[in-house]
């Protein structure tokens, strides 16, 4: 029924202000106020539309995208928004496009590596959008291991250029989005030659398209790497391919803020670690978690919503069944999903002032927090982005068989997120690093040095202090445990964050109640999964690990009222969501019988293809059936 609330007597069980919720999930109530701003705006706006999406050809859907983009732009000036509020147009927007790279990565590649005259010179046309760049690293052969990229940048003193060139078809640059058709401009990461000595992996800015007509500038040959997985999806990125033939650029286009080739060909290395030519992927993965709250948030939304919907079994005297959220077994596969998505929510801001304070530290010259910076973003990206990938196909699962149909938006919603666990760093590869930096600081306490910050509990740890081991005896054997040390070590920074955030004064009647009943089922059902483990090693007696178990379904059923309430709190509005099962008002048979009949399938009662294809089969039945 149109106009009711089907979900209006769940949403009367909450026992918490879900409006101060709100501001907590927001983050202030300054975020919350613009977030509902932006929204709206977005909404309300036909241009926006995106139901269509996943419905496109390739072709359609990309010029789609470039439309939007296009339109959002002009309304950003138009409306004049700050680069908060942009950024929260592009969020609501919903559409991988070029510009995330060439915000997300462009423009900080240069700003993080780009000497004060290079930021002078290339940042106003970026931020204009005279020039549109993209980060061209990966190669065919290469992505995880960068000191491994085969494209050349070799000095020529004669003309003070840099020659690029992709020596190999594996040298091809491969997969950097908006390369394939847009971009004009690339920070491209290739092998510093001077005199035929190499200096490894550098980055330099270089010119792809010309601005007249955007055909490929002499020696480039790009375009699009194909069709990815998932119908709409990631396929509204153009990522590229890119092959250079001998393309000389301006020596003052290598990004110089970490090292320097002079007029003379003289390399000259800073006074800053070179691991701060990575500085963008560090930027990007601390995005990368705050992100994964809202993409998680979303399926836990649609899921939780359509499970107080759906009923199943249980009938008693002919009344309704069983409304199936409240089936202990959904509960227990929902609710640490739900607390994930706010622990995640948690962790991210944590890490964004991390990430802010590190900055602010390499403007004073204070390299001292780098190493634990980058194993706290390449850990916390991996174990987020997992859990997240895999968090949303359980939402499917959840969500029955309409979960499988794109209407549920869970389809899409998993295509276009899984390869977040690949990009910006293969998911395995960022715990190894982590795993590296555990190894490295159990082999200083040993010397007496103290950990501090994210890995200060290990100086507490009695056995560790005895502990003499070099970092990489036994690494390669051990490594597929080491990864688990290094999930385990990411999931008590999750944690220790969810519990320093129960500490803060958090207004609201109720709201703490409900957040600390979140953070014990976070991580009460990560021992209840792990408890192999803890009952190996002595910390938990099997009566504790008994214990533990009755608190997290004591927790469910505590949880259990205020399941549409939290869910709720996340404020996403029917437009962002895209679901029919995730609808606010819960109407959802009415709308997903509705939405079949708009299937372009239906549009008329014969199907194309019939009279060349079915009819003579019938026919020949027919006639074979007579015989
Ligand atoms: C106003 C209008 C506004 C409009 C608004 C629009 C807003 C839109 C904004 C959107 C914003 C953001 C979204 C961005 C979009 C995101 C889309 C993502 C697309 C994907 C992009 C990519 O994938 S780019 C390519 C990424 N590639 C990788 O991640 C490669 C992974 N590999 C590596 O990082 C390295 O090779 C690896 C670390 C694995 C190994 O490196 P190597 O040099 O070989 O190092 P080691 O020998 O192992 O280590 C040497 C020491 O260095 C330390 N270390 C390594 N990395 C780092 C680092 N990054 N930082 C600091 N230190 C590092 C390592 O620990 C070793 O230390 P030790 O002390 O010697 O042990
Ligand atoms: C949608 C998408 C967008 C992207 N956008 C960009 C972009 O804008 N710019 C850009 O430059 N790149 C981009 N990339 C590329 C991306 O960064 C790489 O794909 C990523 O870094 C992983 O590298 P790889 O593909 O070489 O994987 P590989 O390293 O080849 O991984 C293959 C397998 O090998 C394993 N493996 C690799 N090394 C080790 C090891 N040392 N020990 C144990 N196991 C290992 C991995 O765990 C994985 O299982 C994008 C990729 C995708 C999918």
């Amino acid at each position: 029924m149109e106009g009711v609330d089907h979900l209006a007597d769940e949403r009367k069980k909450a026992e918490f202000n879900v409006e101060a919720m709100k501001i907590v999930w927001a983050g202030s109530q300054h975020n919350l106020e613009v977030s509902n701003r932006i929204s709206k705006l977005v909404a309300d706006d036909p241009a926006f539309r995106k139901d269509d999406r996943t419905m496109l050809p390739r072709k359609e859907l990309f010029k789609n995208t470039l439309r939007k983009a296009a339109y959002a732009w002009k309304r950003i000036n138009e409306l004049r928004l700050s680069e908060e509020e942009a950024s929260k147009l592009r969020f609501y927007v919903d559409e991988t496009a070029y510009t995330d790279l060439h915000w997300g990565m462009f423009i900080p590649a240069i700003k993080g590596q780009g000497t004060d005259e290079q930021q002078r010179k290339w940042l106003p046309l970026a931020y204009k959008m005279q020039i549109i760049g993209c980060y061209a690293q990966t190669e065919l052969g290469h992505g995880s291991n960068v000191q491994g990229l085969e494209t050349t940048a070799t000095f020529d003193p004669h003309t003070d250029e840099f020659v690029i060139h992709s020596p190999t078809l594996t040298s091809s640059k491969w997969w950097p989005g908006g390369l394939g058709k847009v971009s004009t401009h690339a920070v491209t990461y290739a092998r510093l030659i001077i005199d035929g000595k190499d200096h490894g992996v550098h980055g330099f800015i270089v010119q792809l398209r010309s601005l007249e007509d955007h055909r490929p500038l002499p020696g480039i040959t790009v375009g699009d790497i194909g069709m990815k997985f998932g119908n709409g999806a990631y396929n509204t990125m153009d990522n590229g391919v890119l092959r250079f033939d001998h393309v000389r650029i301006p020596r003052n286009q290598m990004l110089m803020k970490v090292s320097q080739v002079t007029r003379e060909g003289k390399y000259k290395q800073s006074d800053v670690p070179r691991q701060l030519v990575y500085g963008t992927m560090v930027y990007v993965r601390q995005r990368i978690v705050a992100d994964a709250s809202c993409y998680l948030s979303r399926a836990v939304c649609i899921a939780t919503r359509y499970s107080a919907v759906r009923r199943q079994f249980g009938s008693q005297n002919g009344g309704p069944e069983t409304q199936v959220i409240d089936y202990k077994t959904q509960q227990s596969r929902l609710f640490p999903l739900l607390a994930s998505a706010y622990a995640f929510r948690f962790v991210g801001e944590w890490l964004e002032w991390l990430y802010t304070d590190v900055m602010q530290r390499l403007q004073a010259n204070d390299f001292s927090t780098l190493p634990e910076a980058h194993a706290c973003t390449a850990g916390l990206k991996s174990l987020t982005t997992s859990v997240t990938a895999d968090g949303i196909e359980e939402c499917r699962k959840l969500c029955g068989g309409h979960g499988y149909l794109c209407t549920s938006g869970l389809p899409e919603l998993f295509a276009v997120y899984v390869p977040a666990c690949t990009y910006e760093g293969d998911n395995i590869v960022l715990l190894l690093q982590v795993a590296r930096f555990l190894m490295k600081t159990v082999s200083q306490i040993g010397t007496g040095k103290q950990p501090v910050g994210t890995i200060a509990y290990m100086g507490r740890i009695e056995h560790l202090m005895q502990c003499r081991c070099n970092v990489q005896r036994g690494f390669a054997e051990l490594s597929a445990d080491l990864v688990e040390a290094a999930v385990a070590h990411c999931q008590l920074i999750v944690v220790s964050k969810f519990i320093e955030k129960l500490q803060q004064d958090i207004p609201g009647e109720g709201v703490k109640q409900q957040l600390e009943a979140l953070c014990g089922i976070y991580y009460l059902s990560l021992l209840h999964k792990h408890q192999g483990d803890f009952l190996a090693t002595s910390y938990l007696t099997p009566k504790q690990s008994a214990l533990a178990n009755d608190q997290l379904r004591a927790l469910y059923s505590k949880v259990r009222p205020n399941a549409i309430a939290l869910v709720d709190a996340f404020n996403y509005s029917d437009h962002f969501l895209s679901s029919i099962l995730g609808r606010y008002d819960g109407n959802v048979y009415p709308k997903l019988y509705e939405a079949a009949w708009k299937d372009p399938l239906n549009e008329s009662v014969v199907p194309d293809g019939y009279h060349e294809y079915v009819r003579p089969l019938l026919k020949q039945q027919l006639h074979t059936a007579r015989l």
